[in-house]
């Protein structure tokens, strides 16, 4: 028992010794350290020493030694870097927390991240796994005095962040927008650019106290983020700033307060677009006095957001220039573009950008490890596993399968098992939800105190909760997260030393973007990739300079397709009449031609004038908010609640599209790593409840998306340019894209073996978009078969080669357009076409933008099939498989490709001769005609 001056703690090893210890009260970290030693003298034959403290009587027990007495001792340790730092390592901040019994302390062997990757090849990854270590070798500093200029506003918030010197591009950068020009900074990831916009904003707003600034973030997360920054920045300013977030979590209260005396805005586009800009009277203050629009992450603006975002910026940039007088500079920054300046250009409209790039940032060394779990024979192994002795026979027997999942996890649990603080990265929620269930399965066996410091996260969770992750994992109290790509962009969870990825995300970029959460402020870092089988993934672990010699992707946008920029003039109509005369110079020289097509369709009136360049056109449509019909990037408002029945909790809300791949009756769905059984699905009041349950399987639906052409023509008519086109009999029409889901299969969790098929009654999900296709004739269909190749491989390759000329062509992202991707076990009747359609419900106008090129694009895609020479009837990344393939590029033949491209092109011109020689030209000089 504890006496009055001494308290007993539970204290239990790694390896799972335990026992009690009189801890005197007030004793300093050192006698706790050596009173524990003597309790647990580290065995030889127990190298990760971990300690676990549990404290009986509560959370005083801290209070015999604070923080800073820990914090020094884990510094003499040289087992966490210092001050500030720190206290944002798990080792340490575990103890920070006033109100947590509970201590972990790496005593012994913590690993450094490069000290892990001689730990795997000898360990885990001894067999082969790892196929290609990439050294993306260290970089030093190049530091500039803070400039004089600077006021002494600036000099104590850098002197409150412990910054004493600045890199080179910040100086550089802040220099550039003082001096009134527009820049762009495009240096790595956690190389300062928020300090580049920020004291470039905060200088000019401290000193004329007017005026305003307007901070753009893609995500709310983001905006908290850089809230939380700012405030801390400006602690011990003597000017008022009034900076606060305005999206859609702000209460009324607190908006009408912004409106009123906010200085620094910080919002994101939507919110621009659908209540800022359409109540642009309501902010007169802050427009009048816009100094500064401020857009971080710019490369998360690319494709159909992207052009939506170009939009709102002009209706922004129009409003402040005739409503308000004013003419905001813009500083954008971004980590992940090769081609920064010219999209950052296009997204504001801006005739003139500085492009900051030289980094002057230091920057740690990183090891970028491949990973492939199928490089691993069978035999090999079954033979690491009955070698490995620290291994449990769920780990082993679960090991012995080469599963993706299954290396990611044990990789997971490694890294935190040596104190490496983790990211995991996932393509989907399910995939994260059960690699955090694996994960933590292993770490019961092997480090239980550790298996409630790791945790999911992904976009599902509902607000608070994130936040709540967020904030745990920035403290410290948790030392992993398996997460989606909604961790990507730059949150600042403190500091991380591993990310894992389980699978390609989607683009060079994404990956960059991703590995760049770790390694922040000069430590070493590591990154593994984890291999899937697929093709796609295949490919870059036998080709590692494919993926670490390439340039990363462009980011595109095209504010000038027609269909977005009509729906994006009705809204600035709406917020102030248009002319041609002055609105020209915003929306491009298509204004002419749309303010006919919306005055045609109701949309816009004018009073007669003589010159129709002074013409002001007034929006007369019917609805009273048209921004409220403009989605600009697809966010469904119709949402399923999951909840958990036995507390009423809510557990995620799930956008309906996405809904029935994840909860009907019967579905095994995982939230936290915890599994539940869905018992009840109520369709009309979109709930599914769903109770906790211990169940060795889970599910899969089985399901197919078809897409039907409907033949109706499209409202808008597609600007074709002067080059003369061969002709096409390729046609775009609007179509419907549906979901059916018909039933799903019991799996065995280890084995992946299905065990039972269940029919499924639900209803589909469709929405209206648009499609540009061309029919395969028979004749070439023979001539597929005739090979003994797979004629609809075939057709999937062939219109993936397609979707991947189609941005080298026209302005826009491959993942604004989808193919019909087939899945491996459908076997009913399938249309004999290549077709490619726009993903954005409503669609986007890019169908429509190709149908005139079709003839040029396929021959772009065959020569690009016949220059590659890959072997092997998947193809590679260059020429057939495609990065956003719905079913992960199975089904796919190259060969069979090149002869229906080579067929169809033969085809369309022997069409249009016949025409020519019978004189029967069906309009076919304009290649618009299917339109
Ligand atoms: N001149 C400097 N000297 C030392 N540390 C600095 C300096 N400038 C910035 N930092 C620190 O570097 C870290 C990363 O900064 P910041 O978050 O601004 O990077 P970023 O480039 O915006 O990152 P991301 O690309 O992830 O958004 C922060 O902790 C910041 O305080």
């Amino acid at each position: 028992m504890a006496g009055s001056g001494a308290r007993e703690i539970q204290v239990r090893t790694i390896t799972g010794e335990s026992t009690a210890v009189l801890v005197p009260n007030n004793s300093t970290i050192e006698e706790l350290k050596l009173l524990l030693k003597q309790s647990f003298p580290p065995a030889s034959n127990s190298p990760n020493f971990h300690l676990f403290f549990k404290c009986k009587n509560g959370p005083e027990i801290l209070a015999a030694f604070s923080l800073e007495e820990l914090l020094l001792s884990v510094k003499e340790h040289g087992i966490a870097a210092s001050g500030k730092e720190a206290k944002r390592t798990r080792r340490s901040s575990a103890a920070s927390s006033s109100d947590s019994d509970h201590v972990h302390c790496h005593e012994t062997n913590s690993l450094l991240p490069m000290e892990m990757v001689e730990h795997l090849r000898k360990g885990i990854g001894s067999k082969g796994q790892m196929v290609h270590v990439e050294d993306v070798g260290a970089r030093k500093a190049t530091y500039v005095e803070i400039p004089n200029q600077l006021s002494d506003n600036m000099r104590s918030a850098l002197k409150s962040l412990g910054i004493t010197k600045l890199y080179s591009h910040q100086v550089e950068s802040i220099e550039a927008s003082h001096a009134g020009k527009n820049v762009v900074v495009a240096t790595m990831t956690s190389s300062g650019k928020s300090l580049c916009y920020n004291l470039a904003v905060l200088e000019v707003l401290s000193q004329d106290l007017l005026s305003c600034a307007l901070y753009l973030f893609p995500t709310k997360a983001l905006a908290q983020d850089q809230l939380r920054a700012l405030l801390d920045m400006t602690k011990g300013f003597d000017a008022s700033l009034n900076i606060g977030v305005y999206d859609g979590d702000t209460s009324q209260k607190d908006r009408t307060w912004l409106r009123d005396n906010a200085r620094l805005l910080i919002t994101n586009p939507d919110m621009l677009h659908i209540s800022i800009l359409p109540h642009h009277e309501r902010f007169r203050r802050i427009l009048s006095n816009l100094r500064f629009v401020v857009i971080d992450e710019a490369h998360a603006y690319k494709g159909a957001f992207g052009c939506h975002t170009a939009l709102i910026m002009r209706r922004l940039r129009r409003l402040c220039s005739h409503v308000y007088g004013s003419d905001p500079y813009f500083i954008f920054s971004t980590a992940t573009s090769s081609n920064p300046r010219e999209h950052c250009m296009e997204l504001a409209n801006l005739p003139t950008l500085e492009l900051i790039q030289n980094d002057g940032s230091p920057s740690a060394r990183k090891l970028f490890i491949l990973w492939n779990p199928i490089a691993c024979p069978k035999t090999l192994l079954e033979e690491t596993c009955s070698m490995d002795t620290g291994g449990s026979t769920v780990e082993i027997a679960n090991f012995r399968n080469s599963s993706p999942l299954l290396n990611v996890s044990r990789l997971f649990a490694e890294m935190v098992q040596h104190g490496l603080r983790c990211i995991a990265f996932c393509k989907s929620r399910k995939l994260c939800e059960i690699v955090l269930s694996y994960t933590r399965e292993i770490l019961r066996d092997t480090a239980p105190h550790l298996v409630e410091s790791i945790c999911a996260y992904r976009a599902g969770y509902i607000a608070t909760d994130r936040r709540r992750i967020e904030r745990d994992f920035f403290d410290g109290k948790l030392c992993g997260i398996a997460a989606t790509n909604a961790l990507e962009l730059g949150i600042d969870v403190g500091h991380i030393d591993v990310t894992l990825h389980l699978g390609f995300p989607g683009s060079i970029a994404s990956l960059w973007q991703q590995a760049g959460r770790a390694g922040r402020r000069e430590r070493p870092s590591l990154a593994v990739y984890v291999a899937f089988g697929g093709p796609l993934d295949q490919y870059f672990m036998n080709h590692p300079n494919k993926l670490f010699g390439s340039p990363i992707e462009c980011c595109h946008i095209d504010a000038q397709n027609q269909q977005v920029l009509e729906q994006h003039l009705v809204c600035a109509a709406h917020e102030y009449p248009l002319c041609l005369l002055y609105d020209e110079k915003y929306f491009g020289s298509g204004l002419n031609c749309s303010i006919s097509s919306l005055k045609t369709r109701g949309y816009l009136s004018t009073v007669q004038s003589c010159d129709s360049s002074f013409q002001m056109w007034n929006y007369i449509g019917h609805e009273k908010m048209p921004s409220h019909s403009v989605s600009i990037r697809a966010i469904e408002n119709v949402r399923y609640e999951v909840i958990d029945q036995r507390n009423d909790e809510v557990l995620e809300e799930v956008e309906e599209s996405k809904a029935f791949f994840q909860i009907y009756e019967g579905a095994v769905y995982m939230h936290q790593g915890k599994t539940y059984l869905v018992k009840k699905l109520d369709l009309s009041n979109k709930i599914a409840l769903c109770e906790e349950a211990d169940l060795k399987y889970y599910t899969r639906t089985r399901d197919y998306t078809d897409v039907h052409v409907n033949g109706g023509k499209i409202a808008y008519p597609v600007k074709v340019s002067n080059i003369r086109l061969s002709r096409t009999t390729a046609k775009a029409h609007t179509c419907k894209v549906t979901t059916n889901w018909f039933g799903f299969y019991r799996i065995w969790r280890g084995s992946n073996q299905i065990f039972d098929t269940v029919e499924l009654s639900l209803p589909s999900y469709s929405y209206n978009s648009q499609a540009v296709w061309i029919p395969v004739p028979q004749s070439i269909k023979a001539a597929v078969n005739k090979q003994n190749f797979d004629f609809r491989g075939g057709l999937h390759a062939a219109s993936h080669a397609l979707l991947n000329v189609v941005p080298l062509h026209i302005i826009c992202n491959s993942s604004d357009l989808a193919p019909e991707c087939p899945n491996p076990h459908d076997r009913r009747y399938y249309p004999e076409r290549i077709l490619l359609y726009d993903q954005h419900p409503g669609g986007l106008g890019v169908s429509v933008q190709v149908q005139p090129l079709f003839t040029e694009l396929l021959t772009a895609a065959l020569e690009l099939l016949t220059s590659c020479y890959c072997l092997g009837d998947a193809g590679c990344p260059n020429c057939v498989q495609s990065f956003a393939c719905h079913e992960y590029n199975e089904v796919l033949h190259k060969d069979a490709a090149i002869i229906i491209l080579k067929g169809v092109l033969d085809t369309d011109k022997l069409y249009f001769r016949r025409c020519h020689d019978s004189s029967q030209v069906p309009g076919a000089e304009d290649p618009c005609q299917n339109v």
